[in-house]
């Protein structure tokens, strides 16, 4: 698994206990997601389903650098499955796990559309097979 993005842990993002609010990170996994999954399926347009068990394993504090890492794990039709883990940068310790985050590739009216992708594509493969 990959991890791309970063986030410095700040005061903003805290709950009243002082511990980064859950809130706040599964809203950042649910962009890294739709991200992800744009640039896997190659359309600006898909949209959350599902998103299985959140597993908040240890809290985060102010001051922590986290990192969010998403990987594909199934191409369906008009899907694309991933699983998710939020991790401390520094110490490497477990933040978050999600099991299943199903995204779906719709069309203009937002109706479920075949995507045609079955296998993880890196970006270094594009460029290579947007130069040839
Ligand atoms: C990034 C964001 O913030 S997006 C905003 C939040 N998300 C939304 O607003 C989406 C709201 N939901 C919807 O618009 C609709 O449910 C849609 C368009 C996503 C899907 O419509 P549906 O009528 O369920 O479509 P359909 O039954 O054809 O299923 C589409 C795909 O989702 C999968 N799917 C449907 N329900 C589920 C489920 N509960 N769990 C997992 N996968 C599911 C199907 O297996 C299918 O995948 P496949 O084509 O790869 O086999």
């Amino acid at each position: 698994m990959n991890f791309h993005t970063r986030k410095w842990i700040k005061p903003e993002d805290l709950n009243p206990n002082g511990s980064l609010f859950g809130g706040s990170l599964l809203r950042w996994i649910d962009e890294e997601a739709a991200i992800y999954a744009i640039v896997q399926l190659g359309n600006p347009r898909v949209v959350t389903k599902y998103i299985s068990e959140i597993n908040f394993v240890s809290s985060a504090k102010q001051g922590d650098i986290i990192e969010m890492g998403i990987t594909a794990i199934a191409f369906g039709n008009t899907s694309l499955t991933m699983r998710c883990e939020v991790r401390n940068k520094i110490t490497r310790k477990s933040i978050l796990t999600i099991d299943r985050m199903v995204f779906v590739n719709v069309d203009e009216y937002g109706n479920p559309v075949a995507h045609g992708k079955t296998e993880i594509k890196f970006i270094e493969e594009q460029f290579a097979a947007e130069d040839n």
